[in-house]
């Protein structure tokens, strides 16, 4: 997929299984968006093809829609709407739906009954799509940062939704900046940069279950430009330094009270001052960061 000089897709190739729950991952402007809006009819493949629960989401449109849920980043509701209007609207044009009364209360709606759509405040409005993307009952549903923006209780609902989701054998793919978002949530994770997979599998697979231990150092002035490969050559073959952002650098190897106390007397030589130096073992967040080393700060 192109936008005149933007390669936004790039040979992308991947399969989401039924019945499972997949994050799709990656930085700003990865194409994280165009892949979804690409799956759900909205934008035609200019090269290679795309089927969900076997058909082509262009050509049978009218058999796909009423099988699918989408949840935009923005927007999809009329800026004069309200939301319990906007929700039995959607919920007329479907076959059988959820009575809205109970996705209402499950994602809080009722409280912004009166209001109209334009002037709900960003977490209402992500509720309110989200509601919309589950009522027509889809077999599958794409949601695009479904929880970007929410409180801490309505993310957390959010994800039981998701849950029950799966339990009932519902599809679901999903993007998000949140790393513990998708390691919760996930049976399989993509991550994607430049419009290509760099990564696929399951978040124990993509992690190796936290058995691989780290060192994290972590300073309050951004390291020198030559402070990786001088700590790499301070710690030796066996020992990986990778750094996160310009504040953060990850230790991958061997990270036992030795190497700990090299870290500490290079940082010495060096004249880094430590704001803090943790043991601990990779994480999601660390593998995207070593993937398309650029840091989470930037990229959510
Ligand atoms: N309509 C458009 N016209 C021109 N360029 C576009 C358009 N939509 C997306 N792009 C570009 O295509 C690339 C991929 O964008 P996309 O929105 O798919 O990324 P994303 O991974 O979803 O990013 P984000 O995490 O910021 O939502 C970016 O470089 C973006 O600027």
């Amino acid at each position: 997929m192109r936008y005149a000089e933007t390669t936004a897709v790039d040979g992308l190739s991947l399969t989401v299984e039924r019945g499972t729950v997949t994050a799709v991952l990656g930085p700003n402007g990865a194409g994280k968006t165009t892949t979804l809006e690409t799956c759900e009819g909205y934008r035609r493949p200019q090269q290679g093809s795309v089927r969900v629960l076997g058909l082509d989401p262009r050509a049978q449109a009218r058999e796909l829609l009423p099988r699918i849920g989408v949840m935009l980043q923005e927007g999809g509701a009329w800026s004069g709407a309200r939301a319990p209007e906007m929700l039995r609207h959607i919920a007329s044009l479907h076959a059988h739906p959820i009575d809205p009364a109970v996705l209402e209360e499950r994602l809080g709606l009722a409280e912004c009954g009166r209001t109209a759509y334009r002037r709900l405040s960003g977490g209402q409005k992500q509720r309110l799509s989200l509601a919309m993307a589950l009522i027509g009952r889809p077999e599958v549903v794409f949601v695009d940062e479904p929880t970007a923006g929410l409180d801490p209780a309505a993310r957390r609902t959010v994800w039981e939704l998701f849950e029950e989701l799966r339990r009932d054998g519902v599809t679901v793919v999903l993007t998000t900046h949140y790393m513990d978002e998708a390691e919760k949530l996930a049976d399989r994770i993509h991550i994607i940069d430049h419009g290509r997979l760099i990564a696929s599998g399951s978040p124990l697979e993509l992690t190796r279950g936290g058995t691989v231990s780290t060192i994290r150092l972590v300073v309050t002035k951004p390291f020198p430009p030559e402070a990786p490969a001088s700590l790499a050559a301070a710690l030796g073959d066996r020992i990986e330094v990778v750094l996160l952002d310009e504040l953060s650098l990850l230790v991958t190897g061997p990270a036992d009270a030795s190497t700990l106390a090299r870290v500490s007397d290079w940082c010495e030589r060096s004249g880094v001052l430590p704001e803090s130096l943790t043991l601990g073992t990779r994480n999601l967040e660390d593998v995207f960061l070593e993937l398309t080393g650029r840091g989470l700060k930037e990229s959510a």
